[in-house]
């Protein structure tokens, strides 16, 4: 574990303000990965492996997965066990919820969290949610004649997670070409480089600037090659000299943390119970600001307050938490019926702004059937998941300088950036992306597939909780007054 500048809590931290911006500048940094691609390319073997190769797992309880695993006849999965916890993902071997681990390297300077994010395409909505808390996504690809071609073509995983995650913002990609062990394959260079060519052309088309923000690196998640020690090169002479997929990410820089705004903690999961009786347990990354044991804050778009009773980061007790962290709240007040994922722990002075209309920006992706106006969607921030309709299609845009090519178009196709305006079925947390990266993006979908990204160019109409002036209210519709 990493030396720990943010002691446990104690009963009377409450009492005492903390400068978090000057206590955050002394820990150690933190970048979160998300580890996604193609529905078994080996995601959840190769950071499992990863773990206990850097000792994060114990060797008893590894031993554990891999005698449970075999006695259910899925020995292959054992690794994948440390990653998928939950009885019907270790039943069917595939990964449903996004899994979450911390790790530390050896040198204590960099804490990563790593988040294990479903292939399977039913499960993209939980990916969305994994991708949306990350600095930096880890493709994992399987490297097998056949199946690396799979996860590519029209409906494979690994170019939709692509996109997704290009449209979510996160600015870097290490792609890691798994299963280089494996019989068809055997760490072959030819094969190595079709894929690393293939890749590149895509992200390339995607818009990353691949020499800049990519990089490849050849792993058995399997059998750990590659994963914290280089490939040895009578394995694989071609790599010689060159980095693992740890080094790698030991490399990448941690982009900065909006610690000083205005405290945003997108909730993606939460549970009845924590610190004191009452009291509700929520899960999620903070975009910006901070927050302390004791502070009040406001749950949004209930409007509800909320007090901090305990918060913990990477499976400790501290006292204080920040932008970039992983955090467990316990938090006092609210009503726990109310409680969903999405909801937005925000700061009480400045919360985050509230509206069920919005201008956005969008840029199509390949929908079956195209966009027309009144066209039923799901929106997609965060965790969240809301009901919305596209109410108006205002122009195409060029997409290169943005200027506008037809106005009051009658359908939007495949490939295409346009304006529109999206109202929810129910008031949501979004802001401008000019003011707010964090709060200004989202995704459209419909029917299991995704549609659209979007970039919110104008907030519409805002509402104001009667909570925030009672304290009392509930997301019932007679709780919001409009402030257009
Ligand atoms: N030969 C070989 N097999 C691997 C490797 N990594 C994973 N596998 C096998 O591939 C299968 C799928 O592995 P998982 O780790 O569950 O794949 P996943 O991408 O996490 O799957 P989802 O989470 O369901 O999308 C298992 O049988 C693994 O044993 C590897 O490096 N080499």
């Amino acid at each position: 574990m990493a030396p720990a500048t943010n002691a446990p809590a104690t009963a009377t931290s409450s009492k005492k303000k903390i400068d978090i911006v000057a206590e955050a500048a002394k820990r150690p940094s933190r970048l979160n990965l998300v580890i996604v691609g193609h529905v078994d390319a080996g995601k959840s073997t190769l950071t499992g492996h990863l773990l206990v190769q850097l000792g994060e797992v114990d060797t008893r309880t590894m031993h554990g997965y891999t005698r449970d695993s075999a006695k259910q006849g899925k020995s292959s999965f054992a690794f994948a066990w440390v990653m998928d916890q939950g009885a019907e993902e270790r039943a069917r071997g595939v990964t449903i919820d996004v899994g979450v681990h911390h790790l530390a390297t050896p040198s204590g300077n960099r804490v990563y969290t790593l988040l294990d994010a479903p292939g399977h395409r039913d499960f993209i909505p939980n990916m969305i949610s994994g991708a949306a808390q990350a600095d930096v996504a880890v493709l994992v690809v399987d490297a097998v004649h056949g199946e690396f071609e799979a996860g590519l073509d029209g409906g494979g995983q690994a170019r939709e997670h692509l996109l997704l995650v290009k449209s979510l913002g996160i600015p870097r990609v290490v792609v890691a070409v798994n299963k280089m062990d494996s019989a068809g394959v055997q760490w072959s260079e030819d094969r190595y480089n079709t894929i690393k060519g293939a890749l590149e052309s895509l992200l390339a088309s995607i818009g990353y600037n691949v020499a800049k923000h990519v990089a490849f690196v050849p792993t058995s998640g399997l059998s750990g090659v590659n994963l914290t020690k280089r490939v040895d090169p009578a394995v694989c002479p071609w790599y010689k000299d060159q980095p693992s997929l740890m080094e790698i990410l030991d490399t990448l820089p941690v982009p900065p943390r909006p610690i000083a705004k205005p405290l945003r903690m997108l909730v993606s999961d939460y549970a009845k119970g924590g610190a004191s009786s009452g009291s509700v347990s929520v899960w999620g990354r903070i975009e910006t600001g901070g927050v302390q044991v004791g502070d009040v804050v406001l749950l949004m778009p209930l409007g509800e307050e909320a007090t901090v009773r305990a918060l913990e980061v990477n499976d400790e007790m501290v006292k204080w938490a920040a932008a970039g962290d992983h955090v467990m709240a316990s938090l006092a007040g609210p009503d726990p019926q109310q409680m969903s994922t999405g909801l937005v722990v925000s700061d009480k002075l400045q919360p985050v702004l509230v509206t069920n209309r919005v201008e956005a920006k969008i840029l199509v992706f390949e929908p079956k059937v195209p966009i027309t106006l009144g066209y039923p969607v799901i929106l997609h921030q965060g965790a969240l998941n809301e009901p919305a309709v596209i109410t108006k299609l205002h122009a195409v845009l060029d997409k290169t300088d943005g200027h506008v090519i037809k106005k009051n178009p009658r359908v939007l196709t495949k490939g295409m950036t346009a304006l529109v305006e999206v109202a929810t079925d129910r008031p949501v947390c979004l802001e401008p992306f000019a003011d707010s990266k964090e709060f200004g993006r989202f995704l459209l979908r419909k029917g299991g597939e995704t549609l659209a990204a979007g970039i919110v160019s104008k907030v519409m109409a805002t509402y104001q909780p009667a909570a925030m002036r009672t304290g009392l209210e509930s997301r019932s519709s007679s709780g919001w007054s409009l402030v257009e």
